[in-house]
């Protein structure tokens, strides 16, 4: 018993000494990332109210003077900002573990984003709710039974090009686009019975929490503070939050009760039943906690899945698309390619064709590579004390990754701002791993622990409705137009100019 005891005191006594050195020896030995003079406070405000698109192009000038890592302090804490793949390697692959954490949340996502995945810290809860998405809704066979909701979805948008096309006028798509995406999410989350009323009372809230996110964002500074100077800002963003639990909790409980009735064997939707996020998460036990979700947490997550993959998805969509009708000449070998594999005179690329289309998944990448939708990934937090480089990265210091960086580092892509996606066919060609854990060359889903769970439902839905919409329709610039690839910053960055193209059906409807 007292040998026990004297093991049990001098190991918890090891590993605070193990801990204590670290500290001090780190700290003393290793300094932080340099950083740029600022003047303290309004400097932090000024980061602060900076889009993440400024935030990226400061960064970007401030790499070239300090070199690829570095630290600002921004609101109340400082951030240290990584732009070198091989650093983003070691954090992230090599490092996973340490580098897989959150920093706590702002006070607007303790109110909209509690137990979300995305805000949830390292450990079990966010562990059980990340694997809940993936095996239960993400997996591939699970993806597989939401194809007639794709197939619906796509005839809707062809239907409404065909329409907005009729009499010769160029189209502007992205609002289309966006809708596709969003009801795409929107099924696999309530399942496929939502009218399509519901979808835009949806859409409608949702949107405008997104649209307003940055001006919410400012109430995260001294929240004590801005609850009394920008009390009418916090009213707004309360009533926001009101009006998303006023649409959606609805549609959980629509869902817990047909699960009910399930239970009790009465068979109501028949064998079309396709099981949903939703279903899942009523299921779902938190495993800190030992309890299940409450409605409100369930609209969180709901609400992560929706928002997460509807703006990214929808950009990377219109980017890609916009090249096709910017470079006639790919567009004319993808077409080539679709028809060689769907056969002539098909009119409609079914999902297991795609992965005998690596032209496709070629341009696809490069969409991705050449315009990531995120310019940073969420921000990670240390578990520990850790050097990376020759700098110390403190225990829970905040760090973040330079994606478009990474994707257009000149050592790895030969003139990296050209749009080729056949630099993915070359020795690579579909084997190309986007997860980077061999090594990072891009990184548009983030990389390693945290790295995007909604990758492969992405992939699918561009590559789907890419080669469908090249095989349904000619796709032009508008005479006299040169297309442009000038930026802005929305939830993610989105053309500045939205593509606006004339649209022909190439086979008679
Ligand atoms: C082209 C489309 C998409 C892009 C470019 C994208 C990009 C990203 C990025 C950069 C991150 C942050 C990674 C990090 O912090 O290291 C992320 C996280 C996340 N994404 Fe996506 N995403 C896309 C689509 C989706 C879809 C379709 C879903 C859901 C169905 C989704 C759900 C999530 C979730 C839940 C997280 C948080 C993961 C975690 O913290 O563990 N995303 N995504």
């Amino acid at each position: 018993m007292e040998l026990w005891f004297l093991i049990l005191i001098s190991l918890s006594l090891g590993f605070f000494l193990k801990a204590l050195v670290n500290l001090v020896f780190l700290s003393q030995t290793h300094k932080l990332p340099p950083a740029p003079f600022t003047f303290p406070i309004i400097g932090n405000i000024l980061w602060l109210r900076k889009s993440t698109y400024e935030l990226e192009r400061a960064i970007r000038s401030l790499n070239q003077k300090l070199g690829p890592m570095i630290t600002l302090h921004i609101g109340s804490r400082p951030v240290i900002f990584i732009a070198d793949r091989s650093l983003a390697y070691l954090a992230l692959i090599q490092n996973g573990a340490v580098f897989g954490n959150r920093p706590p949340a702002h006070a607007t996502s303790r109110v909209i984003g509690s137990n979300q995945i995305s805000t949830s810290f390292y450990g079990p809860n966010w562990r059980a709710l990340r694997r809940n998405l993936t095996s239960e809704i993400l997996n591939p066979s699970r993806v597989k039974t939401f194809g007639h909701a794709r197939k619906w979805v796509l005839n809707n948008l062809k239907n409404q090009f065909d329409l907005l096309s009729k009499n010769g006028d160029p189209v502007r798509v992205v609002d289309h686009f966006q809708y596709a995406m969003f009801c795409l999410l929107v099924f696999m989350c309530f399942g496929d019975k939502v009218e399509d009323k519901k979808i835009k009372e949806i859409e409608q809230v949702e949107r405008r929490m997104v649209v307003n996110h940055s001006r919410f964002n400012i109430l995260n500074f001294w929240p004590s503070l801005s609850k009394i100077v920008l009390r009418k800002r916090w009213a707004e963003f309360l009533q926001l939050r009101k009006d998303q639990e006023e649409v959606i909790l609805p549609l959980i409980r629509t869902r817990k009760r047909l699960k009910e009735q399930r239970l009790r064997n009465l068979n109501v939707e028949g064998n079309e039943y396709v099981l949903s996020y939703v279903d899942t998460l009523l299921d779902l036990q938190l495993p800190d906690e030992k309890r299940k979700l409450n409605e409100l947490e369930i609209l969180n997550l709901c609400n992560e899945f929706l928002n997460g993959g509807t703006d990214t998805t929808t950009a990377a969509l219109q980017w890609i698309m916009t090249n096709l009708v910017k470079y006639p000449q790919i567009q004319e070998k993808l077409l080539l390619e679709i028809k060689e594999v769907v056969g002539e005179g098909e009119e409609v690329v079914k999902e297991d064709d795609l992965g005998k289309m690596p032209y496709l998944k070629a341009i696809v990448l490069e969409g991705l590579r050449r315009h990531p939708p995120a310019r940073l990934v969420l921000p990670h937090a240390a578990t520990t004390d850790i050097v990376l480089g020759e700098f110390l990265i403190p225990k829970n210091g905040t760090v973040n990754f330079m994606v478009a960086d990474m994707g257009w580092d000149s050592k790895v892509w030969d003139d990296p701002m050209a749009f080729k996606p056949e630099r993915f066919l070359d020795g690579e060609g579909e084997a190309f791993d986007i997860t980077g854990s061999r090594e990072i060359k891009m990184m548009p889903f983030g990389a390693g622990r945290r790295m995007c769970p909604g990758y492969g439902l992405a992939m699918l839905h561009l590559e789907y409705f890419v080669a469908n919409l090249i095989l349904s329709f000619e796709w032009k610039a508008v005479d006299g137009d040169d297309i442009d690839l000038s930026e802005k910053q929305e939830l993610t960055i989105v053309m500045k100019n939205p593509l606006c193209a004339h649209i022909s059906r190439r086979v008679a409807a």
